[in-house]
């Protein structure tokens, strides 16, 4: 690379045992007013796997496909990895590569889309973390790639693969996580929605790209949903989604779990457990397509994408990117998915001086 000096790879975390279940919630939950019964029943689900979230384990494999990847184009590019709600921390990843010698580095998201919390406040985390270790870096973040040929590729992969199950056409409900419409409003650069928009679009192609005559129709719908009853968040939830669907006449559908790009707790927990049951109950056929993981033309993408910022960033030009319908610029934007509970905080983050 000639611009970064090194590549960072930024997750959510999770626990990975029993006694780190409770305070992994809690640091995710911090000042969200997220309701108790909520985070006792998400506690349940962690702990009927033994307290391992499988997420960590996924960033690991990404992590050696990235690497993989990089040597297979001869270049040898010093990988880090730090999270935001669970070791390994990401101030401790941060003061590492500053003890390394490294000076410039190019952040990767495992949030293929923006919103506040898949985009922005990973932002801040990375202020706060240089703030709180007194860390002197230059870091960069690379935009949401959802929209990459490469994502979509593996998306079109899967959803084929699940397709094969069925001998009729079957419904495609592509899901991801729901998040608050006001946090929803405010993803992209203005008050500009694109956390649907970005998802739609992704489903758009994935669906072109699939034989006709194997899809009797498709959808974006929502899970995960957490917050208080009285606030309003994304809707369709799966589980109504799959209940309309029944009393449509629906027989076969597949859930497409697009919003995530590994198959972690949400996954898991509340598409291949409760919907599946739900599904079951209605007498639906079910399949859930596989997320992207370590798909090649999905870690191939990050590749790419990463050297087109670095030789964008060594020109000093603002980086647009490869692909089709790759819009990282009206994407990620400076003001972009503003941070709806603390303003002030966003600004101060955008005026710290590093690129964020
Ligand atoms: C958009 C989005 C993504 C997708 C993009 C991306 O992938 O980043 C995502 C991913 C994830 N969310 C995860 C876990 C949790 N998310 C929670 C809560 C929340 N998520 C939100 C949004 C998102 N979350 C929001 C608006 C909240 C409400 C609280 C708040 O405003 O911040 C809670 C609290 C309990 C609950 O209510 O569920 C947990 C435990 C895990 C780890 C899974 C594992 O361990 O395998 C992952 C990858
Ligand atoms: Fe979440």
């Amino acid at each position: 690379m000639q611009f970064y000096d090194a590549v960072l790879v930024l997750s959510f975390g999770g626990p990975e045992s029993p006694d780190e279940v409770r305070p992994f919630l809690e640091h995710v939950t911090r000042g969200r007013g997220i309701p108790a019964e909520r985070l006792d029943e998400v506690a349940t689900h962690y702990l009927a796997r033994g307290g391992v979230s499988p997420i960590n384990g996924q960033v690991r494999a990404l992590l050696a496909a990235l690497t993989e990847r990089f040597s297979a184009r001869g270049a040898e590019v010093p990988l880090y990895w730090g999270n935001r709600n669970s070791q390994p921390w990401l101030v401790d990843a941060l003061r590492q590569i500053h003890a390394d010698g490294h000076r410039r580095v190019l952040t990767l998201l495992t949030s293929a889309f923006p919103s506040y919390s898949g985009c922005r406040q990973y932002r801040e985390n990375l202020h706060d973390a240089c703030a709180e270790g007194g860390i002197d870096l230059e870091i960069d973040v690379m935009p949401a790639y959802g929209e990459h040929d490469g994502f979509v590729t593996a998306n079109v992969d899967a959803v084929r693969d699940a397709l094969e199950g069925f001998d009729e056409p079957a419904h495609i409900a592509f899901v991801t996580h729901s998040i608050p419409e006001a946090m929803a409003a405010a993803s992209g650069p203005t008050e500009a929605d694109a956390y649907n928009d970005s998802h739609l679009a992704v489903a758009e192609r994935i669906v072109d790209a699939l034989e006709p005559d194997r899809i009797a129709a498709w959808s974006l719908v929502y899970c995960s949903r957490s917050g208080p009853p009285q606030q309003p968040w994304l809707e369709p939830d799966i589980n109504d989604h799959l209940r309309a669907l029944a009393d449509a006449g629906v027989t076969r559908v597949v859930m497409v779990p697009v919003g995530f790009i590994s198959d972690h707790m949400e996954v898991l927990n509340d598409l291949d457990e409760e919907a599946m049951e739900t599904a079951t109950e209605l007498g639906l056929q079910a399949r859930r397509s596989g997320t992207v993981g370590t798909h090649p033309a999905f870690v191939d993408a990050l590749i790419e994408l990463v050297f087109a910022q670095d030789a964008a960033a060594s020109r000093q030009q603002p980086f647009t990117g490869p692909g089709r319908a790759w819009r990282a610029s009206e994407r990620c934007s400076a003001g972009c998915c503003a941070n709806l509970r603390d303003p002030g905080k966003a600004a101060m983050a955008e005026r710290s001086g590093a690129v964020f």
